[in-house]
């Protein structure tokens, strides 16, 4: 039974959700034919040269046939020299347009990867945040690169065996001219070597997209395991010798589908060679007879005979084109059903601007939200090897459930609440991360749906628990911010960050590198590094998750100092998990079970009495609550869940 999932049209079988056995998807080589639509002309031109090349392939025999006939039968030794030469120049012609065939497919080719490579980057560039928390990175980054590069040398091996069909064509045609009855001959036995290219072809086809995902797989494991904080995982929890057998497991599923696709990719062409063999034997034996018989002349069979070669040779090499026309439409295929996925989150048409340098308002009215489904967002073979086994038709549940509030422009916001209430989840919909599912969230008093992406990059500005820092120098880390700043603003930001003192103090200054995720610095250096990118960026509205790290006190005063720089004149919300931001917080919101459950200053909802005294007695006013308390605000009996950066690594994002 079929099922059409919806992402884009794409269609997939319900019964077989594995996705290495996913037939080559309909409509797809017209898909691949259009990529070659604006090289028609190239393309053209390589069919012109590939005809001349088949011309002077066929035209050797016949210069041989002469050169026997009427010039070594009739002892003409100039006329044996003429014909001599002229197959020399053919076949230094042969070789000119062969040279010649493989620059145009090599122009032809780049340009086509060319094309489909940046539009598949600019498009998973556009997929919504739900897409990369769902996929595998070294599955997506094998489809992104590995099927391109398959796919751009096959395609080379199979414009250049296209002159295999030309060939064939004349040869026919010229073994006809030459003897009729050698040619049916020949022709008859094509058959024979059809069947075990189809048979061949079909298994090649599955087996290669197997070894595909097979190697995407092992690829995004490598990727997840082998990168700091992975490695770092599986030195502490890890299980040595079971994540051994697991690698082992599947490099041996790669070498084991491996060695079929060799088997069968041989196989056809091994029948054939065989084929090829008997049947010239055959040719000889029935051309020499008709030699004997005085049919026809010796020539004649010397022609045939090279003729046959040129048959047999370009049919056995159609069993190899099988292969790289079928890897070629598979790893076109595999970026397709990449660029049918829809980016969730458009701009729309006409989105408008805000003005800069302005703190707007927030507002949340009756909002809504629930993380779209596997179904809505991914695709299950860039999921498959964290063995997650796609849940169909899964229906996720609601996080927020009819939020409305308002931060007021230039004022603070604390969000407070025990793990898990969607804390989070809120602050990802003021960054247009997330779209709700109903309701509306308005930043000056446009609907998120109708700012520019410009607009929201600058309007907005998050700092995270657990900073991201590209594996470069610190200066190109806070350039990413603003390309355009100069050294004295990276200095200012960095002072005002309260990190210059420490950047001042490495021996290359700006120029350290930071190391992979920026883990050769600490959990307080990183995030005065990420609030000095932020105040580069200097956004209206600051998105503020608090570390839950314990930082000793000389780096927890620096970095409430370099918060107190990013937030003042500026619109913000803070995950707080510090006594110390929720007293100066203008308004805290209790977030419990996607909901506003209070909200109001400190010393009101501490007058309140409700869950937030709850929270506050249990949690902040204890003895050593002294303003740096780590974890979410919870009561005492509720379950906290696991710390904040295990429990970002168990969702993936
Ligand atoms: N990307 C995601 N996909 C699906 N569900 C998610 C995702 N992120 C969070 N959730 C779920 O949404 C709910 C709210 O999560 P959220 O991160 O907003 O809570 P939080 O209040 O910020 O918690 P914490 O204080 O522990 O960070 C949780 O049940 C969580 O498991």
């Amino acid at each position: 039974m079929d099922v059409v999932m919806r992402f884009g049209g794409v269609k997939k079988s319900d019964d077989d959700p594995d996705p290495w056995k996913t037939k080559i998807r309909q409509g797809t080589l017209r898909r691949v034919f259009a990529y070659f639509r604006p090289h028609l002309g190239k393309v053209a031109l390589f069919f012109l040269v590939a005809a001349l090349e088949s011309l002077v392939v066929v035209a050797t025999p016949l210069l041989l046939m002469k050169l026997v006939d009427d010039g070594i039968l009739k002892n003409d030794a100039g006329f044996v020299a003429l014909m001599a030469s002229l197959s020399a120049a053919c076949a230094v012609a042969g070789a000119l347009l062969q040279l010649l065939s493989a620059y145009i497919t090599g122009r032809i080719g780049m340009s086509v990867t060319y094309d489909l490579r940046v539009q598949a980057l600019d498009h998973v560039r556009r997929l919504p945040i739900a897409f990369f928390t769902r996929t595998q990175t070294g599955v997506l980054v094998g489809r992104l690169h590995t099927d391109l590069v398959m796919a751009q040398q096959a395609f080379y091996s199979l414009l250049i065996g296209a002159t295999s069909v030309i060939t064939v064509v004349l040869v026919v045609v010229e073994l006809f001219y030459l003897s009729w009855l050698v040619a049916l001959v020949s022709v008859l036995l094509i058959p024979l070597f059809l069947v075990p290219w189809i048979y061949a072809g079909r298994l090649i086809q599955r087996y290669t997209r197997q070894l595909m995902e097979e190697n995407g797989g092992l690829g995004g494991v490598l990727q997840e395991r082998f990168n700091v904080q992975g490695a770092m995982l599986s030195k502490l929890f890890g299980r040595p010798e079971e994540e051994m057998a697991e690698y082992a497991d599947r490099a041996g599923r790669i070498r084991r589908t491996g060695v079929r696709l060799s088997v069968y990719a041989r196989l056809g062409f091994v029948v054939m060679s065989l084929m090829a063999s008997l049947a010239t034997a055959l040719i000889y034996g029935i051309g020499g007879g008709l030699v004997l018989d005085g049919l026809f002349q010796l020539g004649t069979l010397v022609a045939i005979a090279t003729l046959l070669g040129r048959l047999f040779g370009p049919i056995t090499q159609l069993s190899g084109i099988q292969e790289t026309a079928t890897t070629v439409v598979v790893s076109f295929d595999r970026i397709f059903e990449l660029l049918d996925l829809k980016p969730l989150i458009e701009e729309r048409p006409g989105a408008v601007g805000l003005p800069k340098d302005v703190a707007p308002d927030i507002e949340f009215e009756d909002v809504s939200f629930r993380y779209p489904g596997a179904d809505e967002v991914s695709l299950p073979s860039l999921e498959q090897n964290v063995r997650v086994r796609r849940e169909r038709g899964e229906v996720t549940p609601d996080v927020l459930r009819g939020v409305s509030l308002h931060v007021a422009a230039g004022t603070m916001t604390a969000l407070v609440g025990p793990s898990g209430a969607g804390k989070s989840t809120l602050t990802h919909l003021v960054s247009r991360l997330y779209d709700p599912t109903s309701g509306i969230v308005r930043v000056g008093g446009h609907d998120l749906r109708n700012l520019s992406f410009e607009a929201l990059r600058q309007t907005v500005g998050v700092v995270s628990q657990d900073t991201y820092l590209f594996h470069d120098t610190i200066r190109e880390n806070l350039l990413y911010a603003r390309p355009t700043a100069t050294e004295d603003e990276l200095i200012e930001a960095c002072k005002g960050a309260q990190i210059w003192d420490l950047i001042e103090s490495l021996s290359r200054g700006l120029d350290t590198v930071t190391g992979d995720h920026g883990y050769r610095l600490s959990g307080g250096e990183k995030q005065r590094l990420a609030i000095a990118r932020l105040l580069l960026k200097a956004p209206s509205i600051v998105v503020l998750d608090e570390a839950t790290a314990h930082l000793d006190s000389e780096s927890e005063a620096a970095v409430q100092r370099a918060l107190k720089t990013a937030l003042r004149d500026r619109t913000s919300v803070v995950i707080a998990h510090r006594l110390s931001t929720i007293r100066e917080a203008d308004q805290i919101l209790v977030i419990d079970g996607g909901g506003v459950r209070e909200r109001g200053t400190h010393e009101e909802l501490l007058a309140e009495g409700g869950l937030y005294a709850e929270l506050y007695h249990t949690q902040f006013a204890k003895p050593g609550g002294n303003g740096a308390e780590p974890g979410s605000v919870g009561a005492e009996p509720r379950d906290y869940g696991p710390a904040p950066a295990v429990h970002q690594v168990v969702r993936g994002g």
